[in-house]
């Protein structure tokens, strides 16, 4: 039968944790701290061990490192309360098998602890890599839980990676966090936005150029390739790169190395490259826009950064750490939030994402009144934010992806269409929810009763 330790102090954990895993046909022992599972492991070893990481005495992360030596092979999984980026990457660096944040759904602990179980070798002790710091990556909902997942276990590789997300997401703050986390991290990490540079000079800021290689060229410069050797590369916005850089690019990719524009000499380079895109890549795959073997080359390992309106629950958490944050830039007194401006925050639909809450934290530093933010102190655009975000999901962005295929497609003067199936699901919702009553319906849209029927005949409704 599999035996699964469960190690922490909290008691409570121990318990439910115990009952879900013998339900699932694991025989569990308890124990109530890291010094007491090690004495039991010098005289036997269960098939999976568990274990919180704050314990009083000896903590959870000791614990694994002794296990790592002692005991190599027994596949482990940390939990912790604490769901930063680093105590993720830190577990993984010292051999356990997976991560588990509280609070955790049981069934995606016994999920885990069964492939815990199957991987029976476990993961082999990884060389240990100083900690390193690095700036915090706010966020506790499923979607960042699983990119620090993906963070603490590529830490070890130079796999590209492909960051899907929409401006101002954090794609840059993630790469930056796979480089500092990974063997290149004393190299250089450079990012470039190839949306920000004109067409005709990717090709040599890339690849750097020779003297005299092209009008205005006076004086021999290195790329950003040959900058970056040894370290990572960030491309931003792949999408926008022209096609005639990408076949360069994979070339690249594929031989490690490439002339610089107008040189003749091979230049060897070891570059990791992670990529991002707001973009679908497939999509502009499919219709020729982006080369197909570079988007397979590119997309080993992908992550996908939720939009900040699809993680309401890490918004306060953000803003408090924004606050701090600007607060100490400015050295004031850091502004606290009060109830009424958070739940406003946590209903705005962040076109701009987190870039657009920490400008925001920002201007409440400087402009807010009084050390506690109220409703009546945020700026206009967030409490007129017009458009609530549906229960049912994004339908802007929905939109937005429909509209972007309708231009690909070549479809010209969109607006009446769209007008006319807008004014027709208005109307008809609106006289649904006011029992046909159409001066009441007119109100609720914001028309004159006029309008309304006007409407109603314009748009084929029956009066
Ligand atoms: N989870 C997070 N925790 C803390 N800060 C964050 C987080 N996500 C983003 N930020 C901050 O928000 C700002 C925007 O992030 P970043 O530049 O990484 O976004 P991006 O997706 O690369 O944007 P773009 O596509 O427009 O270049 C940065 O100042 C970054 O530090």
């Amino acid at each position: 039968m599999k035996t699964v330790w469960l190690v922490d102090d909290d008691a409570s954990i121990r318990f439910v944790l115990e009952k879900a895993l013998s339900r699932a046909g694991f025989q569990t022992e308890s124990f109530a701290s890291a010094e007491s599972v090690l004495s039991a492991l010098e005289y036997s070893q269960p098939t999976v061990l568990v274990s919180d990481v704050r314990m009083p005495g000896m903590d959870g992360m000791t614990l694994l490192e002794g296990i790592s030596t002692n005991n190599p092979g027994l596949p482990v999984i940390i939990m912790t309360a604490h769901s930063d980026l680093d105590s993720a990457v830190q577990a993984f660096q010292k051999g356990a098998f997976e991560y588990l944040a509280k609070p955790f759904d049981l069934n995606e602990a016994v999920n885990l602890v069964e492939s815990a179980c199957r991987a029976n070798q476990g993961l082999k002790k990884k060389n240990k890599i100083p900690e390193q710091k690095t700036q915090d990556i706010i966020g506790e909902a499923p979607a960042m839980q699983e990119v620090f997942r993906a963070i603490g276990k590529l830490s070890a590789s130079s796999m590209s990676v492909l960051i899907n997300g929409e401006s101002g997401t954090g794609k840059e703050l993630v790469a930056g966090a796979l480089h500092n986390h990974s063997p290149r991290k004393e190299k250089e990490f450079i990012a470039l936005n190839m949306a920000a540079i004109p067409k005709e000079l990717v090709e040599s800021e890339l690849f750097g150029h020779e003297k005299g290689a092209f009008t205005g060229a006076d004086s021999v410069r290195k790329g950003r390739f040959e900058q970056a050797n040894g370290g990572t590369l960030f491309l931003d916005e792949i999408g926008d790169m022209p096609l005639d850089v990408q076949t360069r690019l994979l070339r690249v990719l594929a031989d490690g190395e490439f002339y610089r524009v107008g040189g003749h000499q091979s230049i060897k380079v070891d570059v990791r490259i992670i990529a991002a895109t707001h973009q679908n890549l497939e999509e502009l795959a499919a219709t020729g826009k982006f080369r197909e073997d570079l988007f397979h080359r590119l997309n080993v390992v992908r992550l996908k950064l939720p939009a900040l309106r699809e993680r309401t629950e890490d918004i306060e958490k953000l803003a408090h750490y924004f606050l701090t944050k600007s607060a100490k830039e400015l050295k004031v007194e850091s502004k606290i939030l009060a109830s009424d401006a958070c739940q406003k925050l946590k209903a705005f639909h962040w076109p701009g994402n987190v870039r657009q809450l920490e400008n925001t934290c920002r201007w409440l530093t400087v402009m807010a009144p009084g050390q506690t933010v109220t409703e009546a102190d945020l700026p206009p655009e967030i409490l007129t934010n017009p458009i609530q975000h549906a229960a049912s999901g994004d339908w802007l962005s929905q939109f937005q992806a429909w509209f972007d295929a309708e231009l690909k497609k070549g479809r010209e003067n969109i607006w009446p269409d769209v007008q006319a199936e807008l004014e027709v699901k208005l109307i008809n919702t609106a006289l649904q929810h006011c029992n046909g009553h159409k001066q009441d319906a007119a109100v609720k849209i914001g028309w004159g009763r006029n309008t309304l029927t006007r409407k109603l005949k314009e748009r084929n409704l029956n009066d």
